[in-house]
C-alpha cells in the first residue's frame, strides 16, 4: 500500500485523527493495515499499531491471536500480503531481519540467539552489521567497555555465554539491542526466564531508558502486572484483528482481559481435595547424579519421593539442575549413579517402560522435545496410543480414523486452536502447542505426571485451563511433579515445595498459603 492509499485506510485514519487531535507527534513507528494469510487462515487482518517515541506499548492477545505475526512482519520475517511498516513517516521496505537492524528495530526473542561458545565480547561484536573483516579486538573491547559503563545492567564480558545464567544471557540479549542501536525495541516475553527482582531490574531500566533516549519498545507479554507497572499504552488483538487499544492508565485489567477473551467464561481452578497419599512413593529418586558436577545444570539429589493424589513442586532459577531432572524422567539422559524408582520398579524413562508404569511427561519446549514438527497435529496427540486399540491392546494396523477422530475429541475438549488436525505442529502457536501435548499427556490413566513449566508462554485463559488439569489429574490420585521457574505457580499448586539450588535439593516446605516466598526466593538465590 502506498503512503497515500494509507491515509485512505479506515485504521490508518482513525489513529491519525487520534493522534492529531492529542497533539501527539508524528509516530516514530507505524505498521499500517497489515495482513497476512497461511493459506485460507488469516492470521492477521488489517492491524494498525503506531508507536510513539520514547513510549512502552504493551501487546496482548491469547495464544494464537497474531502477536507473533504481527511483530514478525514489522522485523521482516515475513512479508505481510497487505499493508506498510513506516518509520519517521517513510514506508519501507523490509525484505528481511537484516533490512530491519539497519533500519534501527531490533527484537529480543524468547529463545537465545547469541552462540553459546562465544564469550558475552565475542557475540557482541559479531552481531553487527557493520563488523570489519578483520576485528581490532583491543579498540572494541574498550568501546564496549565504555558503552557497558552507562547501562545499569551488568553482564561479565568475557565469560562465555554458556557459563552465563538465564536472567544474565536475557540482558546480555537486551544490550546487545542497545548496543545495535536499537531505536525500536521489540521483546517477546522477556521476564519468562528472569526472577521477579530482575524483571523489575530489565523493565524498569528500558521504561528509564525509552523515555530518556526516545526509543519505542513494544512489549509482548501475558503478565498484566507488566502493563501496569511499566507500559504507557497497550494494543490487544484478537483472533487476528485489533480487539482494542488505549492508555494503559485508563483500563483496568478486567478491561484488557475482556478485550482478549470477548465474553468466554475461564475454567475454574478446582480446589485441592483431601487425598490419601498411599504409605510408598509413586516416584522416588535416590542418590541420584547426572552431569559433571562442577558444571552448571548438574544435579546431585539425595532423596526425592512423590506420593500419590500430591503435586510436588520444584522451584529454582533457571540453570540449577531442574532441566536435567526432566531429561532424567523423560528419558533424554541417563543417570550417573543413583536409582530412579517408578512404583517401587527400576525407570529407565523409555516408551516402554513409560506406558507400563503410566509416566507421562510434559517437558519444556515442547515443540522441540515432545513433537515432530512436520507430522500433523492428529498424529501428534496420537504419539503415545497409535499403536494401541480402544481398550489398550496392541494393534498392527493403524487407525487413521480412530486416530483423526480422537484427535478433534482433544483439541476441542483443550481448546487447541488449529486450521484442521492435519495441519503440521510446528505451524501451531507456542501456547497451542503447550495445550496439544498437555491434552496428549493427560489422556488415559496416569500415576506419575512430571510437567515442566507447564504454563510457559500461555495466556491467562490458558493458564488457568492448565492448572485446572493438574490439579484434577492430582485429585484423581495422580502424583505430579511440577518443575516451574514461576514461584507463583509452585505456591498455588504445590502440597509440598523443594528449592533446587546448584542441582541440590536444600529447601523444603509445604505449598499453598503457609509458604513464604521471601524464605524460598532466598534459597532459590543461594542464600538461605
Ligand atoms: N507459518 C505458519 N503457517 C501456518 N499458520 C501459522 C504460521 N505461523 C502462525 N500461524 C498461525 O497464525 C496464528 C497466529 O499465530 P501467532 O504465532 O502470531 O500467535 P501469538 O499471538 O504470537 O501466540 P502465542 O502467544 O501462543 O505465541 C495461529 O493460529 C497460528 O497457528
Amino acid at each position: 500500500m502506498s503512503a497515500i492509499a494509507a491515509l485512505h485506510d479506515p485504521a490508518r485514519r482513525e489513529e491519525s485523527a487520534a493522534d492529531h487531535e492529542s497533539g501527539k507527534a508524528r509516530p516514530l513507528l507505524e505498521a499500517v493495515g497489515l495482513t497476512k494469510h497461511f493459506g485460507n487462515f488469516t492470521a492477521l487482518n488489517n492491524v494498525s499499531l503506531a508507536l510513539q517515541a520514547g513510549e512502552f506499548h504493551a501487546l496482548l492477545g491469547e495464544n494464537g491471536a497474531g502477536k507473533s505475526t504481527l511483530v514478525k512482519c514489522i522485523l521482516g520475517y515475513y512479508r505481510p500480503d497487505a499493508g506498510d511498516v513506516v518509520l519517521d513517516g517513510r514506508e519501507q521496505t523490509i525484505e528481511n531481519p537484516r533490512d530491519a537492524r539497519r533500519l534501527g528495530i531490533g527484537m529480543v526473542y524468547q529463545h537465545f540467539t547469541l552462540v553459546p561458545a562465544m564469550t558475552v565480547l565475542e557475540n557482541l561484536v559479531m552481531s553487527r552489521v557493520d563488523v570489519p573483516r578483520v576485528v581490532d579486538w583491543k579498540a572494541e573491547r574498550r568501546a564496549l567497555i565504555r558503552f557497558l559503563e552507562t547501562m545499569p545492567l551488568k553482564v561479565p564480558l568475557d565469560t562465555p555465554v554458556d557459563r552465563l545464567s538465564a536472567g544474565e544471557r536475557q540482558k546480555t540479549e537486551i544490550l546487545k539491542q542497545l548496543y545495535l542501536g536499537s531505536r525500536v525495541l521489540v521483546l517477546d516475553e522477556p521476564t519468562s526466564v528472569l526472577t521477579p527482582d530482575e524483571a523489575r531490574e530489565v523493565l524498569g531500566f528500558l521504561r528509564k531508558r525509552a523515555r530518556e533516549t526516545g526509543m519505542a519498545v513494544l512489549l509482548i507479554t501475558h503478565k498484566f502486572a507488566e502493563v501496569t507497572a511499566f507500559c504507557d499504552r497497550v494494543t490487544v488483538l484478537r483472533r487476528g484483528i485489533k480487539a482494542g487499544q488505549g492508555t494503559v492508565a485508563d483500563l483496568s485489567i478486567a478491561d484488557m482481559a475482556a478485550m482478549m477473551i470477548g465474553e468466554r467464561d475461564l475454567a475454574e481452578v478446582p480446589d485441592r481435595e483431601a487425598t490419601t497419599p498411599g504409605s510408598s512413593p509413586v516416584l522416588r529418586l535416590e542418590a541420584v547424579r547426572s552431569g559433571d558436577a562442577a558444571t552448571r545444570g548438574s544435579i546431585a539429589i539425595e532423596a526425592l519421593d512423590v506420593f500419590a493424589g500430591e503435586i510436588v513442586g520444584i522451584a529454582g532459577i533457571s540453570g540449577n539442575g531442574q532441566k536435567r531432572l526432566v531429561d532424567l524422567l523423560s528419558g533424554q539422559e541417563a543417570p550417573d549413579a543413583g536409582t530412579l524408582l517408578v512404583k517401587g520398579e527400576p525407570y529407565d524413562a523409555s516408551r516402554a517402560a513409560a506406558q507400563k508404569l503410566k509416566v507421562r511427561c510434559l517437558p519444556e519446549e515442547p515443540l522441540r522435545n515432545a513433537c515432530v514438527g512436520r507430522m500433523s497435529v492428529s498424529d501428534n496427540l496420537a504419539f503415545r496410543s497409535f499403536d494401541r486399540d480402544a481398550e489398550g491392546r496392541r494393534i498392527r494396523l493403524l487407525d487413521r480414523q480412530r486416530m483423526r477422530s480422537e484427535a478433534e475429541r482433544l483439541i476441542a475438549a483443550y481448546a487447541v486452536k488449529t486450521q484442521s488436525p492435519s495441519a503440521p505442529v510446528a505451524t501451531l502457536s507456542g501456547g497451542n502447542v503447550q495445550r496439544a501435548v498437555l491434552a496428549r499427556e493427560l489422556q488415559g490413566e496416569t500415576d506419575l505426571l512430571v510437567a515442566a513449566n507447564p504454563c510457559f508462554g500461555l495466556d491467562f485463559g490458558a493458564v488457568a485451563d492448565i492448572r485446572a488439569q493438574l490439579i484434577a489429574a492430582r485429585n484423581r490420585g495422580t502424583a505430579v511433579l511440577l518443575v516451574s521457574e514461576d514461584l507463583d505457580e509452585i505456591v498455588a499448586l504445590s502440597d509440598r515445595i523443594m528449592v533446587m539450588f546448584e542441582g541440590r535439593i536444600v529447601y523444603e516446605c509445604a505449598g499453598g498459603a503457609e509458604a513464604d516466598t521471601t524464605v524460598i526466593g532466598g534459597h532459590m538465590a543461594g542464600h538461605g
